[in-house]
């Protein structure tokens, strides 16, 4: 049985540069999902013990806001160098709470170090402005102070990507951070602390704290020590910590759930799209936010693209992560799979064919076979839900008109993707598209130095890019009287 590294495994939680376990005892499970073993144990905090963490952030605030940005830059490189330096064993980690395969898990943690090592130098560039007064004997300036003691909510399809993409830039500002991860993967979060420790960021710079969801939330979204939450996860959640935020005002930053349309005109690069269409559907088990949801394919290469694709996906391996050359690895839990299944069931109900997988995989538990469905309408589930599985629904279109409106009939807007040869068409439906974030010719978007985030109801702010540290940031006007 594969064991979690020794090292970078703590069973305690990070408050105010200690590792404590609950005073109660009580203590969470966490399970791989490939087999339902248990691969470790997180405490189940109470409430009063995150307000702990939560006076420990303040207290920190006030000497990590005024050191020199130069200072923590140097601290935030260290802990860059440290996750690149355990990506091994960061990876396994994740694969072993999480599923994902090795090489993937690898990835993000290399992903993940990435957003670090960026906002450790954007921190250096928080400029302000000097702006012309109108009158003569008064100067005005705009300065940009660090928010304050920050919060955040990570989800379980990315263990540390979704932590360094908010912690870095919080800290970069000089802000302080107390993360609650995903119940389900925890380890790779407190894994992340052990690291952070050996970089030398101060106690109570950055804590992680796990525990009832429900609990740990109110705590954060309640107190109004706590300036600012930044949430990833979905639509439904987001919108209660809205709510719970609201009476402390809380600067929020939101990336929430998807439905990304992935459009096939007639004069695309087919195989391209076809390896697009992989990269963007089944990644993670298609278990990301910006996953490919939904397939339109112009009439006349329809049966063309959906034969490349089929053949394509049969060539997928199903597996358990730490297995050499796996490509899709387990669904998160029960719950994943049955909803999977049930929008595949949905689908067929109402007239759609199975073009490859369509079941669940003979490994059991919760492996579902990578799938092709043809003849989807926007009757379907699959249309109007985010799957959150392997399945790539394949939609027909005769215009380029009807495509976007489908695509655009959603509450979602995160990512979108389109192939085409056409220049002009690029324009125009690069712009029609209501997304955070638009892919042409291409199904991977993601990385550190562009704006992610999505418009309507995936979320508010961006993250990454230099946008990404402005949402840690307060603007300040200063006027000055020099006559
Ligand atoms: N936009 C993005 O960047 C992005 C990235 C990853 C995942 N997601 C979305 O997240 C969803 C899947 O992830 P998930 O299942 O972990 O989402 P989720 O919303 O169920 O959980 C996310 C986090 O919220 C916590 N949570 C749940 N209920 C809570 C409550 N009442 N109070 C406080 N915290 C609570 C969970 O413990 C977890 O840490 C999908 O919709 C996916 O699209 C979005
Ligand atoms: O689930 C969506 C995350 O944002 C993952 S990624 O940033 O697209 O890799």
């Amino acid at each position: 049985m594969t064991q979690m590294p020794s090292a970078l495994t703590r069973s305690a939680c990070l408050i105010d540069g200690e590792w404590r376990k609950a005073a109660s005892g009580e203590e969470i499970v966490v399970t791989n999902p490939a087999d339902g073993s248990e691969v470790g144990r997180v405490p189940s905090l109470s409430a009063a013990e995150v307000e702990e963490a939560v006076a420990a952030a303040e207290r920190a605030f006030a000497d990590w806001s005024k050191r020199a940005a130069r200072d923590r830059s140097a601290i935030l490189k260290r802990w860059f160098e440290l996750i690149v330096a355990h990506a091994d064993e960061l990876g396994l980690m994740m694969t072993l709470e999480q599923g994902k395969p090795l090489a993937e898990a690898r990835g993000e943690a290399l992903y993940a170090a990435s957003f670090i090592e960026w906002f450790a130098e954007e921190g250096k560039r928080v400029y302000g402005d000097v702006i012309p007064s109108p009158q003569t004997d008064k100067r005005i300036l705009v300065l940009k102070q660090p928010i304050g003691v920050c919060a955040a909510i990570t989800p379980w399809n990315f263990p540390a990507a979704m932590i360094t993409r908010k912690v870095g830039p919080a800290l970069a500002a000089g802000c302080t951070m107390i993360v609650k991860p995903a119940e389900q993967t925890p380890l790779t979060a407190l894994a992340l602390g052990v690291l952070a420790e050996q970089a030398g960021l101060p106690k109570g710079v950055f804590q992680v704290v796990t525990g009832d969801a429900k609990t740990v939330g109110g705590v954060l979204t309640g107190s109004d020590i706590v300036r600012k939450l930044s949430f990833t996860g979905s639509t439904e959640i987001g919108r209660i910590l809205m709510a719970q935020s609201a009476p402390t005002i809380k600067k929020l930053s939101l990336e929430l759930g998807g439905n990304a349309p992935f459009i096939v005109f007639d004069d695309a690069d087919l195989d391209a799209a076809v390896e697009g269409a992989i990269a963007s559907k089944y990644r993670n088990a298609g278990q990301t936010c910006v996953c490919t949801n939904r397939i339109y394919v112009q009439s006349g290469v329809y049966e063309a693209f959906t034969e490349k694709l089929a053949a394509r996906v049969g060539s997928l391996s199903v597996g358990v992560g730490t297995e050499p050359n796996v490509s899709i690895g387990p669904l998160i839990d029960d719950d994943a799979i049955e909803k999977v299944e049930a929008h595949v069931a949905d689908a067929l109900e109402k007239g759609a064919k199975v073009l490859a997988g369509g079941k669940r995989h003979a490994r059991g538990g919760t492996f579902y076979e990578p799938t092709v469905l043809s003849g989807v309408t926007q009757s379907m589930r699959v249309a109007r839900e985010e799957t959150f599985g392997p399945v790539a629904p394949v939609f027909r279109f005769d215009t380029e008109e009807e495509a976007v409106t489908m695509a655009n009939a959603t509450e979602f807007g995160l990512a979108a993707y389109f192939y085409t040869e056409s220049a002009r068409r690029v324009w125009r439906v690069a712009e029609a598209l209501e997304y955070g974030m638009v892919g042409h010719n291409t199904g991977l978007i993601s990385n550190e130095v562009a704006p992610f985030g999505g418009v309507k109801q995936s979320g508010l702010g961006r993250e990454g890019s230099h946008y990404g540290i402005e949402d840690y940031l307060e603007i300040k006007y200063l006027c000055t009287a020099i006559g």
